[in-house]
């Protein structure tokens, strides 16, 4: 099996029902034609290329702070498998969190929109994350569009959840390994993603994404063609729409030991959260018999996943 691509430059008519059919197998999907500028992707992974290249005390200059999330988190500071309740070896990757480049109106420079924290020696960092991260949000919009019309919705249903998103913008390292991982020791532990949408640039190295099938057998998912996005939907979207559509189990797994020297892998990683305080609930067109989930807000989902994964170092 392999995942189907929808290509936004297609009519409406012909990817909303894609995207509506792969939301309700895998939850996961590859995108093109999405107008993200290559030069923009280059820049991008450049840039996250050149911070993790770093002194660590350059990184840990910027290391996140409790209560803000924002910055770096070292190798081994996080264990995403928590979130599924499983005891689980720390990850073996490092991380660089970015929040929402701008302020809403009537909202304080704290918890969800902390302000970034740029290391002084990358004087362009904060320039092309903050491009990025915009360039994300409205494909995320995008999206959303096209998900409200897979869903039988209104296209701009989701605009009002979305006015204030808090979503997270993170670049991923993922070392060579000279030593070999410890038991129930992965790159990223078993998890599903926490917001709504999930905006995946990934690198084709030995160690990649594994997405857990249906059948419960683990498909590989490498990017089929340079800029090609890996997009899943994540717990809200599931919450959303009481379970019709996937949030699907994955995990980054090691590389072979012979390639373990060989198998450096960045990743860039948009999480679309909807606005701290949206209520959550079973959208009208997905009721079929009851709601599964007691309704929740984006930021208390958030704040609950990321205290599981990093210990009490998230915002509160
Ligand atoms: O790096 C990847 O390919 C995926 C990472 C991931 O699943 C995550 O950070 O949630
Ligand atoms: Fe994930």
């Amino acid at each position: 099996m392999s995942l189907p691509i929808i290509d936004l430059t297609q009519p409406m008519s012909s990817t909303a029902p894609l995207l509506g059919d792969t939301c309700e197998n895998t939850g996961f999907f590859l995108v093109r034609g999405h107008g993200v500028p290559s030069s923009l992707i280059g820049d991008m992974a450049e840039t996250s290329r050149r911070f993790f290249d770093l002194p660590v005390e350059q990184k840990k200059a910027v290391a996140a702070q409790p209560g803000s999330d924002r910055g770096y988190r070292a190798l081994g500071a996080g264990k995403l498998g928590e979130t599924a309740g499983q005891t689980v070896a720390p990850d073996l990757r490092e991380n660089y969190f970015i929040g929402p480049p701008d302020l809403p109106a009537g909202k304080a420079a704290s918890g969800f929109f902390s302000a970034n924290v740029w290391p002084a020696t990358l004087p362009e960092m904060g320039e092309v994350c903050t491009a990025y991260y915009k360039a994300m949000k409205g494909l995320a919009d995008h999206l959303l569009m096209l998900s409200a019309v897979a869903l039988s919705l209104p296209e701009n249903y989701f605009e009002p959840y979305n006015d204030a998103p808090i979503s997270q913008l993170t670049m991923v390292n993922y070392p060579e390994q000279q030593e070999a991982p410890g038991d129930s020791q992965f790159r990223a532990s078993e998890h599903t993603d926490f917001g709504a949408l999930t905006l995946l640039l990934a690198e084709d190295k030995p160690g990649g994404l594994q997405v857990q099938q249906r059948d419960g057998t683990w498909l590989n998912v490498a990017p089929p063609e340079p800029n090609c996005y890996i997009v899943n939907i994540g717990d809200l979207m599931a919450r959303w729409t009481n379970d019709r559509w996937k949030s699907t189990v994955h995990r980054v797994i090691n590389p072979p030991r012979e390639k373990a020297m060989i198998s450096r892998r960045q990743s860039i990683v948009f999480f679309h959260h909807p606005n701290e305080d949206a209520n959550i609930a079973c959208l009208p067109t997905c009721v079929n018999g009851e709601a599964r989930y007691a309704p929740t807000t984006p930021g208390q989902h958030l704040r609950e996943r990321l205290t599981a994964v990093y210990g009490k170092k998230s915002p509160n």
